[in-house]
């Protein structure tokens, strides 16, 4: 079984990844991982903590010789900020209470329920864990996640199509293509004109003291049909995903394939029809289902949205009450991110590459790496001539 925890708050000294259950043989290497770290750190919007920030893995357990052991594989994270926290931040009683602590709740973030739900008293004691550095460790264990997919020929390809107003127009294009095209985009979106509009609309909300969401789309190239199942629907792939990204901080709507659209549809314009040739078997000549028919992959590309709300830290102050004096108070703000959409495609991408691991691992089961693609393969060839 393959699963994984997360632990670390944002200015405490590290977050840390254990990812259990990944098979052994499969090559694995730091620099792999660090890559999806700073993709995650970049895209236009972010603020000041990522200046201070450069994400590095340190693998502690689990790798050897650059290849997985089959043990538990630790990851850790350092936050460069823990230099400018840890007398806050410190385990013992020589922390220092007083001088970062909050009463004043941001609405939109987990603040001020957080306080009610643990007994906080001091809001630092709730930010710390809700906020989304978090997803550092996120996307370090789903990049292991992604390492597996990629042995058996599945990639994964994050794009922003919306941030605000600004809706990008999506060409068809190949996972390499895609992945190119979205690469030097500095919102990381394909549309080359949407970036421009984009990076304006972002920087015109900063001005203004405001902030911004939008919309990422994850397209999954090469999946085996039969990933997930309908038989029980707690083990439905859409489920899984939708589970998944809807965990990522701030996002508030997913959809696969059509999503939404398709509600406003009559069947006959919606559903796939099947098709059969002897050199590649049966296929559908559209994907309005995303990819996933009955809770599996059914072998077409699987295409997920995910729809991120503003970030709520805002430097025009929102109107809040303080949880000490009761007193209304308008928030005034230290420094916060304009828009992380580009960030959180990047985390969607990794929480979408370890559900897909877990559904693979299911399907194919194996503690080695060679056992799994063999038995990959050998499906590859029985789907063929099904
Ligand atoms: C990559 C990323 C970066 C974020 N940066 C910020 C930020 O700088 N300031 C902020 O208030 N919220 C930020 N958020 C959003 C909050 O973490 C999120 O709104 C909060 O945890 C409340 O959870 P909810 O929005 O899911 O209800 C970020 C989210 C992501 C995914
Ligand atoms: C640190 C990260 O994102 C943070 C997410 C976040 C929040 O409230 O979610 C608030 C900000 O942190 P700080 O208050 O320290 O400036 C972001 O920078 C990161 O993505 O690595």
């Amino acid at each position: 079984m393959l699963r994984f925890l997360t632990a670390g708050e944002s200015h405490g000294p590290s977050l840390t990844a254990i990812v259990d259950g990944m098979p052994a043989g499969l090559p694995l290497e730091a620099g792999y991982i660090d890559k999806q770290l700073a993709r995650r750190q970049g895209g236009h919007g972010r603020g000041g903590r990522m200046k201070i920030e450069t994400d590095r893995v340190c693998i502690t357990s689990g790798v050897r010789g650059g290849l997985t052991l089959g043990s538990p594989v630790t990851l850790v994270v350092e936050n460069r900020d823990w230099e400018n926290w840890h007398r806050v931040m410190a385990p013992g009683p020589e922390a220092d209470l007083e001088t970062r602590a909050v009463t004043r709740p941001r609405p939109g973030h987990a603040d001020l329920t957080g306080a009610i739900k643990y007994g906080h008293r001091d809001v630092r004691n709730v930010l710390e864990r809700s906020s989304a550095r978090e997803t550092a460790a996120r996307v370090a264990a789903g990049t292991v996640a992604r390492r597996l997919l990629e042995e058996v020929g599945v990639a994964i390809v994050g794009s922003v199509v919306r941030i605000g107003s600004i809706q990008a127009q999506e060409p068809a294009l190949t996972a390499a293509e895609l992945a190119e095209a979205v690469g030097k985009s500095p919102v990381y979106c394909a549309d080359p004109a949407a970036t421009e509009k984009m990076i304006g609309e972002i920087d015109r909300a900063r001005e203004e003291g405001d902030s911004l969401g939008g919309v990422f789309e994850i397209k999954v190239f090469g999946l085996p049909p039969g990933l997930g199942s309908y038989v029980q629907r707690d083990r439905t792939l859409d489920g899984r995903l939708a589970g998944a990204l809807m965990s990522i901080q701030a996002i508030k709507g997913v959809e696969v394939g059509a999503g939404f659209n398709a509600a406003c549809c009559r069947g006959s314009e919606v559903h796939d029809e099947l098709y059969y040739a002897p050199e590649r078997g049966f296929y559908r000549a559209t994907n309005n289902a995303g990819g996933i028919e009955g809770g599996m992959s059914n072998g077409e590309m699987l295409l997920l949205r995910a729809a991120m709300k503003p970030i709520p830290t805002l430097y025009k102050p929102l109107r809040s009450v303080d949880i000490a004096t009761k007193q209304p108070f308008e928030a005034s703000v230290e420094r916060s991110d304009t828009c992380a959409v580009p960030a959180a495609c990047v985390v969607g991408e990794a929480v979408a590459a370890w559900e897909l691991a877990v559904a693979l691992l299911e399907k194919f089961g194996g503690e080695t790496l060679r056992e799994i693609k063999t038995r990959v393969d050998q499906y590859r060839e029985y789907q063929k001539g099904f």
